[in-house]
């Protein structure tokens, strides 16, 4: 045997035992994984993280190798994380096949919008939901999501896109990193309105309130008026209450027809967005992931590593199974610097097994994975 032979022998002998050891940890994982999914307990935990690494960084004799160490138990722990996650997804979509699906009756449902009375979003629930008896709605985005989280409300309506200023980027990011998930979608067309009192007109105006995607949306109109004063404003509808309580003939809102009819006010200029085709697509989400075989659309998001070709890698398991891609949108991963998280929209319902194949995938080859629903898409308007 020569030397290296020798040397190659031991090393045969240690990978050996670090396999089985490696294993025998896997086994404890998926343990604590079912711990974690019975007591609904979160996969990770960074405070027990650094524990696992600090202490065994203290059982090193050579402590010169305490930052390769600490890579090898990132790199560990991380493939622990993974087969966790891969569980409760699988957990969560076993459990909400068999018996969940957004129930058709909803008058025991507590449902909220984003909005004052009167706001697309009130639309887009009445649309999806029918007739709602009690709705709460929420100033901001982020109330919505916080009532959801702790349960003041089942399910949620927030606008996600609009066909001419694009995607509502904060609640795309509200969605993942408050951890809930779409349950349908439904879209309306958006008509926006120059809104004002009795005795408003193009001249007397000199400030108009809306929430800046009306802004955006009927920027071209907006071009001709450049005195006037815009100021942004929680959305559309609650520009149409405030211009109502301050009863002046100088402000104007951009909102819909519906708005002005809930606060008596007049519309000074109708159709101002810049497209006729203008439509926004809203989403109804919640705290589970709701999903039955009528399901044909599936949201997900993952990071995308630092590394040339990442995004090829990720992406091709979509086209070789198959997989028709429906929207991809890319955001900044909320810690630390040019990183990104890749949203992407596809076809398919998640008991699929070219679905569960290209996720497994994807899955594998990224740190971060997020399964963010599965739910029935909805005819968009054109
Ligand atoms: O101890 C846990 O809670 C685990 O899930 C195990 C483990 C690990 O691999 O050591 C994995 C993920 C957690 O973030 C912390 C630790």
């Amino acid at each position: 045997m020569s030397e290296l032979e020798r040397y190659r022998a031991k090393i045969d002998e240690i990978d050996r035992q670090l396999t089985k050891l490696f294993e025998e940890r896997l086994h404890i994982v998926n343990d604590i994984c079912q711990y974690k999914i019975n007591n609904d307990l979160p996969v990770e935990n960074q405070k027990r993280e650094e524990e696992v690494v600090n202490k065994n960084i203290q059982y090193l004799d050579n402590k010169g190798y305490s930052e390769q160490l600490k890579r090898f138990f990132y790199h560990t722990i991380e493939i622990a994380k993974q087969v966790q996650y891969k569980k409760v997804r699988e957990h969560k979509a076993k459990n909400s096949l068999s018996h969940n699906t957004v129930s058709s009756d909803i008058t025991h449902l507590n449902i909220g919008y984003y909005g004052v009375e009167g706001s697309f979003s009130e639309e887009a629930m009445l649309k999806y939901f029918g007739d709602v008896k009690h709705a709460k709605n929420f100033v901001e985005f982020e109330d919505v999501f916080d009532a959801i989280k702790n349960g003041e409300i089942d399910y949620g309506v927030v606008p996600i896109e609009n066909s001419s200023t694009g995607t509502i980027s904060q609640v795309l990011d509200l969605i993942n990193n408050r951890g809930l998930y779409i349950n349908g979608e439904t879209v309306l067309k958006i008509n926006q309105h120059l809104i004002g009192i009795q005795g408003t007109n193009l001249d007397s105006i000199n400030e108009v309130y809306s929430h800046p995607q009306g802004f955006e949306q009927t920027s071209e109109f907006l071009r001709s008026y450049r005195q006037w004063k815009l100021t942004p404003f929680h959305s559309t509808a609650d520009s149409v209450k405030l211009v109502a309580e301050l009863n002046d003939p100088t402000k104007a809102a951009i909102a819909s027809q519906r708005a002005a009819e809930i606060y008596n006010l007049n519309i000074i200029k109708e159709n101002i967005n810049n497209k006729t085709g203008n439509s926004t697509r809203f989403f109804i989400i919640s705290k589970n992931l709701i999903a039955n075989d009528t399901c044909d659309k599936i949201s997900v998001v993952f990071s995308l590593e630092h590394k040339a070709g990442t995004l090829y890698h990720l992406l091709r398991h979509f086209a070789e199974n198959d997989i028709n891609m429906m929207k991809i949108e890319s955001r900044p991963q909320e810690f630390g610097n040019w990183k990104y998280l890749l949203y992407v929209d596809f076809e398919g319902n998640i008991e699929e097994a070219r679905v569960n194949k290209a996720l497994g995938l994807i899955q594998q080859g990224c740190e971060y994975f997020r399964l963010l629903g599965c739910y029935k898409q909805c005819d968009l308007l054109d």
